[in-house]
């Protein structure tokens, strides 16, 4: 393995930063927290060293790569390389891009765009991660956000894979797309504990998927609840904003207007903890929502009835 100036990375940070980047026992150079951080903490904001959009070959990387000023270009080279299959550059940017948008986690995930960041670049995958990477468009930064509070010391993971999936599913897209077997506390769990863990997964994956086509408003606000409680069981935070936003709509549809304001309000509090409170667009309609929640398209959409509050 290439021999990696660690001091060389960690001064690229302002010495004010709440992460260090150092070695990980299996996991080749990891970041960890150098003090307690709070959940919606940022813990890193970071430009990009060149972008890439949706039909990146070869060639485009190799132009990118090109108009880079010599220290970058040695610094590109250092990160992780999982595909030796491709062109050096090719496969270092494949294990290490990042997607830049759309950011709207209510929405696609499917982004048009990807770039190359060196500190963001050592995170590791946990499939319960404790930090997550959004792109904030208003900067054109990364930004990599506490999900819960977290320990001085604690290893910072983002999540490489679909997190709805069973242990078997994300170990198989792990191994192919970045050629490792994930020995993440999840991973690592044994018999009953792993099998609950998949079961709350799937379950949460089918919620994920359904909830939006549920039509009768009672069943649906029971089916958000029930996620909200398996994502709590199996400590994710994936969609919690989106779950409280299912919950607003089924309120709003049925006109009851107090409890629609309490879910709307959830969904932007874990919205602002999720990824900051960038004044983006997601923030900006719930905040809109919170003001005027009878505002919403989908209000008297059913007869009008009283549902619940989020627990
Ligand atoms: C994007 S790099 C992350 C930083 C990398 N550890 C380094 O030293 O630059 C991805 C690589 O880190 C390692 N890795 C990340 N998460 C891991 C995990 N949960 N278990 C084992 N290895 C992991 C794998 O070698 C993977 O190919």
């Amino acid at each position: 393995m290439e021999s990696i100036d660690i001091f060389n990375l960690n001064s690229r940070s302002s010495g004010s930063d709440p992460f260090s980047i150092v070695p990980i026992s299996g996991k080749g150079l990891g970041v960890t927290a150098t003090r307690a951080l709070a959940r919606g903490e940022i813990v890193m904001i970071e430009e990009p060293l060149f972008t890439q959009t949706g039909f990146r070959s070869l060639e485009s990387v190799l132009s990118a790569f090109s108009g880079l000023s010599s220290s970058e270009k040695r610094n590109y080279l250092l990160p992780a390389n999982c595909h030796p299959d491709l062109h050096s550059l090719q496969g270092i940017y494949e294990t290490n891009c990042f997607p830049l948008g759309p950011n709207s986690r209510l929405q696609s995930r499917h982004a048009d765009r990807s770039g190359v960041f060196l500190l963001a670049s050592r995170f590791n995958s946990s499939c319960r991660p404790n930090v997550e990477n959004y792109w904030h468009t208003k900067t054109q930064t990364l930004r990599i956000i506490a999900q819960r509070d977290i320990r001085k010391g604690e290893e910072l993971c983002i999540a490489y894979s679909e997190l709805l999936a069973p242990r078997e599913a994300r170990q198989a897209f792990l191994r192919h797309n970045f050629g490792f077997d994930c020995t993440c506390e999840v991973c690592s769990l044994q018999g009953d504990a792993s099998r609950r863990s998949d079961e709350r997964r799937v379950a949460l994956g089918k919620l994920y998927e359904d909830i939006g086509f549920i039509q009768n408003p009672r069943r649906g606000i029971k089916a958000v609840q029930r996620a909200l409680d398996l994502l709590r069981e199996e400590g994710l935070t994936f969609n919690r904003e989106g779950f409280y936003y299912d919950g607003f709509q089924f309120c709003i549809a049925v006109s009851d207007i107090p409890n629609a304001r309490k879910w709307i309000e959830r969904a932007y509090r874990a919205s602002v903890l999720a990824i900051g409170d960038g004044g983006d667009r997601i923030g900006w309609i719930m905040q809109r929502y919170i003001d005027r929640p009878e505002s919403h398209p989908l209000r008297g959409l059913l007869p009008k009835t009283t549902l619940c509050a989020p627990r």
